[in-house]
């Protein structure tokens, strides 16, 4: 098949989340499936810079329609391996800037257009390129217009540009709201606009186009594909989900075992299997020691957090049990950037007890990867977690996850406590309380060695690569290509 991927990240070349991680194991391991694979992906200056970019090809300039005026741009590609290219939608007023999507302190006000336009730029590539495409598969807002600015250039230029469409929520509380005015940039028809298009609450949601005019919407794990169709879960979108109910599946991420291996992985100081643990003791030294922390005996448990520091992934539910760490005999280390306050929170409290809490409040990829390795316990006290990728990563670096029961993490964890024989960490409800009553257990665990070695080995034995997320997405693009697509996207725009 030839399946064109569009997302606003990709790792190596650019990465703030989880989103970066999922497009390029998913990308890599269709290609790896021999599928013909493309990845359109904003030409940031952190891309254009990064290291391991090979040489790019210029492919050609783009001119963009955008309401009444022309914006160009040019267009790059490059294959980082057999049966993958990446094209780089690049426009230096709209991409070369320090960072994707704001400064740190706000969104850039015109993300709208930036995104329109590689949204547009890539419609157009489609076209001139004659890609032909089996499918198209958007990933998040950033590029959830694709399937409809699709169809309506489809039907332009009376050309058929690709079989089928996908759209991926990898998390609905980022849509992409813009001002009403925006839409005369789309260069849409009319019927668009409204409450039956892209209008939300006086504005425009571009998740709302990718999920109302896809022809199948997928989001990245089962539990989080129901928990959307909610109030408590939806962001404002419930409703427009569950009028695509019927179109939507939940297909669970995998990880990219090239990079997420504690037996081959490059950026750790000692390597390590299920069958062989004598290096994970080694990461666990060298993770108290990098942090300038004071050495730990065995019985003494580190407890390991990585992600952006937001509401969504239960800073508050970690600073509410702050006295926990503070009391108990163990050592904490949390890597991450994110809202001010909690950075500052953080901060305050590890300076309360700076010999066993330590943060880095930077994105380091090498410090992630030694946290999973060296850490005895993984903390995701998330409030919402579509998937969740780092709950995965820890299972296979044997360091058992403590997670909120919700989305993905419910979906891959299994309590240890409620099922003896096959737990693999263990699961709370997003609450303070929950949390401190899983430290509390996570506790009980590790003086119980033979369990949490038990633990730990079903965690290490089990099976999360892409390999296996992949052909779920392989399947549904199969079943696509068979059925005449029936979203309302052709309809509406035939
Ligand atoms: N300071 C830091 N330094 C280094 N690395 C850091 C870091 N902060 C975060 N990371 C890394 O970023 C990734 C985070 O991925 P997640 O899937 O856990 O969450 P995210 O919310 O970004 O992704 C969204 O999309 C993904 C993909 O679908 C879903 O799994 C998830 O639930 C959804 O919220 C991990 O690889 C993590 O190690």
């Amino acid at each position: 098949m030839k399946i064109v991927h569009v997302a606003s990240e990709l790792f190596p070349y650019i990465k703030t989340g989880g989103l970066a991680d999922a497009v390029a194991a998913l990308g890599g391991a269709l290609a790896d499936q021999g599928h013909q694979v493309a990845i359109f992906l904003p030409g940031y200056r952190s891309v254009l810079t990064h290291p391991a970019l090979p040489e790019t090809e210029k492919l050609c300039e783009l001119r963009i329609e955008m309401g009444q005026e022309f914006i160009s741009g040019e267009l790059r590609r490059f294959s980082p391996r057999p049966g993958l290219t990446v094209y780089l939608v690049c426009r230096e007023e709209f991409f070369d800037r320090s960072f994707p999507y704001g400064n740190g302190a706000r969104d850039y006000e015109d993300n709208a257009q930036r995104f329109l336009f590689f949204a547009k730029a890539v419609v157009e590539t489609l076209r001139l390129e004659a890609i032909h495409a089996d499918v198209v598969h958007a990933h998040d807002w950033q590029a959830a217009l694709v399937p409809l600015l699709l169809r309506v250039a489809e039907q332009r230029h009376a050309q058929t540009l690709a079989r089928s469409t996908v759209f991926t929520i990898h998390n609905i509380a980022f849509q992409g709201l813009a001002p009403l005015r925006v839409f005369a940039q789309m260069n849409l028809p009319r019927e668009f606009l409204g409450v039956g298009g892209l209008e939300y609450h006086g504005q425009l949601s571009a998740m709302k186009g990718g999920i109302l005019f896809a022809d199948r919407v997928t989001t990245v794990s089962p539990r989080y594909a129901s928990e959307i169709q909610t109030e408590a879960f939806g962001c404002g979108h419930d409703g427009v989900i569950r009028s695509r109910a019927a179109y939507l599946r939940g297909l669970l991420n995998g990880i990219d075992t090239a990079v997420w291996n504690p037996a081959s992985d490059a950026l750790l100081p000692a390597r390590y299997s299920a069958d062989d643990l004598t290096g994970k003791a080694r990461c666990r030294s060298a993770l108290l020691a990098a942090h300038g922390l004071r050495a730990a005996p065995p019985s003494v448990p580190i407890y390991g957090m990585v992600c952006r520091l937001t509401e969504q992934k239960g800073v508050e539910l970690l600073l509410a049990n702050a006295e926990f760490f503070l009391r108990e005999e163990c050592r904490l280390v949390i890597l991450g950037r994110g809202e001010p306050r909690f950075e500052e929170a953080i901060q305050t409290l590890a300076a309360r007890a700076p010999h066993k809490i330590a943060v880095s409040l930077k994105l380091d990829e090498a410090a992630s990867h030694l946290i999973e390795a060296g850490a005895d316990f993984f903390l995701m006290p998330s409030l919402f977690e579509p998937c969740g990728l780092n709950q995965m990563y820890s299972q296979a670096y044997g360091t058992v996850p403590v997670v909120s029961e919700v989305g993905g993490l419910a979906d891959t964890v299994i309590d240890a406590d409620r099922d003896a024989a096959r737990g693999t960490g263990l699961c709370h409800a997003p609450t303070s309380a929950g949390m401190a009553d899983a430290l509390e257990r996570s506790l009980a665990l590790f003086a119980d060695a033979p369990r949490y070695a038990a633990v730990q080995q079903r965690a290490m034995r089990h099976d999360f690569s892409w390999a296996t997320a992949a052909q779920a997405y392989e399947a549904l693009y199969r079943e696509l290509l068979q059925t005449r697509p029936s979203s309302i996207s052709t309809s509406s725009v035939q």
